[in-house]
């Protein structure tokens, strides 16, 4: 087997210690040749995979976060209108070292070192495949989610402090939303959404404030916690739909806190049921602004938008994932609290 590793040295949580062991434990897949090779700039990745085949390699391991994955992926596959079949590239396998890690951890991926490069090392020695489906957005693909709207902000504001030397830690998102989310208040962003699902049922709904397609279920995790917004949503389906109806009072402010996870009395998700629009395995979709808003996909900002066609694409790449229930790490207080604060 034929494996390419691209490591991405900008990734949250990069380290010679990871790369160590994932080293070691590939050293033991037999028959495995391996090259390794660290991208450069943004877009590297991208275009290092650009036209490889199956016949160049049989899989790209990925080692960064899932904007490393989303370059991957649209490198080997190219515009969405003229992409190869899945068996015509590499499967894709993934070392998560970025900070929520969302794709890796969807398909089962430990976050943590001493158990990944294990499950890695067992995926490809044991040959343990699948196809999964992908998002597309005008003519990209994104693996994990993509939207407009109070996310986006977040993510386009976190960016900026990365490029100051500061990490994407749980605690810096927390912060960084709660200042766009008391920012959205003044004027929110007034999205509306036309969507159809692969049984035919249609969507129709305007001025909303914020509202993303996932293809992964969960939608993010924020630390350890994962945040479910799409219960049914899977690798197998089409896209899953959340939004906000309001953002503004205190309706607004318990809608956030549920979003992230918080609140699972009855009472509750009645009130906050009537705020929110859930769709599951959209097919096709089209998000139009009057004026341009931000606009994220896989955790990258793309810049403003006022109008959106995502897709998705059923068995579009194969991947190497863990099979089974995964495995459990106790992690010490300390290293949770690190994780949470990490300051690079
Ligand atoms: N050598 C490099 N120098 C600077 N930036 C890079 C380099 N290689 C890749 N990048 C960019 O780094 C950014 C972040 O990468 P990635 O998303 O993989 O990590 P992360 O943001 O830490 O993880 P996550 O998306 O899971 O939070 C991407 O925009 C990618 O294009």
């Amino acid at each position: 087997m034929r494996a390419l590793l691209i490591s991405n040295p900008n990734a949250t949580t990069q380290s010679a210690f990871t790369l160590r062991r994932v080293a070691a434990a590939l050293r033991e897949v037999e028959g495995l040749h391996l090259r390794c090779v660290f991208t450069h700039y943004a877009g590297h990745a991208a275009e290092m995979c650009r036209g490889l085949t199956r016949r160049d390699y049989d899989v790209v391991i990925a080692v960064g976060g899932d904007g490393t994955v989303n370059e991957i992926i649209n490198g080997l596959l190219g515009p969405v209108d003229s992409a190869p079949a899945a068996h015509e590239v590499p499967a894709l396998a993934v070392v998560p070292t970025g900070s929520a890690n969302v794709f890796a951890r969807a398909l089962g991926y430990q976050p943590y070192p001493e158990l990944l490069a294990s499950q890695l090392a067992q995926a490809l020695r044991e040959d343990h495949r699948r196809t999964i489906c992908l998002g597309t957005w005008n003519e990209g693909w994104f693996a994990v989610n993509a939207g407009f709207g109070i996310d986006a902000t977040v993510i386009e504001r976190v960016e900026q402090v990365r490029s100051r030397g500061f990490a994407a830690t749980p605690l810096r998102y927390l912060v960084v939303s709660t200042e766009a989310w008391l920012r959205t208040q003044a004027k929110p962003p007034s999205i509306e959404v036309r969507a159809t699902s692969g049984a035919g049922e249609v969507l129709n709904r305007h001025t909303m404030p914020l509202l993303f397609a996932s293809n992964t279920n969960p939608w993010t995790f924020l630390g350890p916690l994962p945040v479910v917004t799409n219960p049914r949503n899977s690798f197998d389906q089409g896209l899953g739909l959340f939004g906000l109806t309001s953002i503004r009072g205190l309706g607004g402010v318990a809608s956030m806190l549920h979003l992230i996870g918080v609140g699972h009395q009855r009472w509750f998700e009645r009130w906050i049921k009537r705020r929110t629009v859930q769709f599951d395995d959209a097919t096709s979709v089209e998000l139009i602004c009057p004026e341009p808003e931000h606009f994220q996909v896989d955790g990258e900002y793309e810049g403003d938008y006022t109008s959106v066609t995502l897709g998705c694409v059923p068995d579009a790449v194969e991947v190497f994932a863990p099979q089974g229930k995964p495995l459990s790490v106790r992690r010490s207080v300390g290293h949770a609290l690190r994780d949470f604060v990490r300051v690079r």
